[in-house]
């Protein structure tokens, strides 16, 4: 007999939401993703992950390349979104934010597929959303904080395609049931494994780190001997979905710091629908993220597709890297961007 998560009761998302009185609104976004996501999975499982037959390649507002199952994706998640209770929608793959119903009373900003740079390696990939009150305007939701999300969340699409939901302060685990194709509660209320020696981080980059990035690897790579006292383990999975799940499951600490190359002097990852709810979900796991500098949660964004350096797991891990941060000018980002301010370019 195959063994089995022992799913609580097979309890649904929608009954475990209900029980636990969950915002309907916020319920009902979160329902509409869920659907999404189940078709999205089905739809990752029989496409060419190659790229062979992907036809002429697109760019997204950002530049980055779009794989043909990152426009699957964004049509699934907008398309089910525009039935939500839902003011508008801000997307990776779109340039600005789209009007939904400016009377709905919630927002929501996606990364329909996470990862799809590495699509083609059949690695695990997700899709990760920010649910925000919407604001005096759909605009506004997206420049709020970090601390202004409802909920947030992201689903993976590997081994077990499975929905990570922060909401109400704690963070549950949701398992897609292969035969009975709902979301199951896998288990409720995750916290992050603590003092975890094992960093994340693409040490291709190492050249272009700022010396605090570069010290701070260098610590942790010299091990026991060194001024860490142990032995790191390392980790690069190039999928910020997979990496969260595994700081959640095993602790440790994942880095995508800003570096010099051009485009990269804020980091990679966008702020409105990368950092901000993954710092969501690592805070209410008993975890934290930090931009070096700030709390992840207190930035608010310039423009829409806004970057910012990620660190993120372990309280006391990325403790040790705001340490090694403070007192030092910044080198790549400058002190005056609106990253650091309240408020950006919209206001
Ligand atoms: O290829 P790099 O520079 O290591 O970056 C990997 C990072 O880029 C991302 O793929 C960016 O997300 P998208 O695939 O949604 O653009 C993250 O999932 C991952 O952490
Ligand atoms: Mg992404
Ligand atoms: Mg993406």
């Amino acid at each position: 007999m195959a063994r089995e998560w022992a799913m609580d009761h097979h309890q649904t998302l929608q009954s475990h939401l209900a029980s636990q009185g969950a915002d309907a609104d916020c319920a009902a976004v979160i329902e509409a993703l869920a659907e999404a996501a189940r078709e999205l999975a089905r739809q990752i499982a029989i496409a060419p992950l190659s790229g062979i037959d992907e036809g002429a390649a697109t760019v997204n507002a950002d530049g980055d390349v779009q794989k043909a199952l990152d426009i699957v994706a964004d049509n699934l998640m907008r398309d089910a979104l525009r039935r939500a209770p839902v003011a508008g929608i801000l997307s990776e793959e779109v340039n600005l934010p789209e009007t939904v119903n400016a009377a709905a009373p919630l927002s929501v900003a996606i990364d329909p597929l996470d990862g799809s740079s590495n699509l083609q390696n059949n690695i695990s990939v997700g899709t990760i959303f920010s649910i925000r009150p919407r604001g005096r305007d759909v605009l506004s939701s997206f420049f709020e904080p970090g601390t202004a999300q409802r909920a947030a969340g992201f689903f993976v699409y590997g081994p077990q395609t499975c929905l990570v939901l922060a909401i109400d302060h704690r963070v549950d685990l949701y398992v897609l049931h292969p035969t009975l194709h709902e979301f199951i509660l896998a288990k409720s209320g995750l916290r992050i494994p603590q003092d975890t020696p094992e960093f994340a981080i693409n040490a291709s980059n190492r050249r272009h780190w700022s010396g605090t990035v570069r010290n701070y690897v260098d610590e942790c790579l010299s091990g026991a001997a060194g001024p860490r006292g142990r032995d790191f383990n390392m980790r690069w999975i190039a999928s910020l979905v997979a990496e969260a799940y595994r700081i959640l499951m095993r602790g440790g600490v994942f880095l995508y710091p800003a570096d010099s190359r051009p485009g990269y002097r804020e980091g990679r990852l966008r702020l409105v629908y990368e950092a901000h709810p993954m710092a969501l979900i690592m805070e209410w796991a008993g975890g934290s993220a930090s931009s070096g500098r700030a709390r992840i949660l207190e930035l608010s964004a310039r423009s829409p597709h806004q970057r910012a350096p990620l660190i993120m797991g372990d309280v006391r891990l990325v403790r040790d890297v705001d340490q090694l941060h403070e007192g030092v000018e910044p080198l790549f980002e400058t002190s005056d961007a609106p990253l650091f301010a309240r408020r950006g370019l919209f206001r």
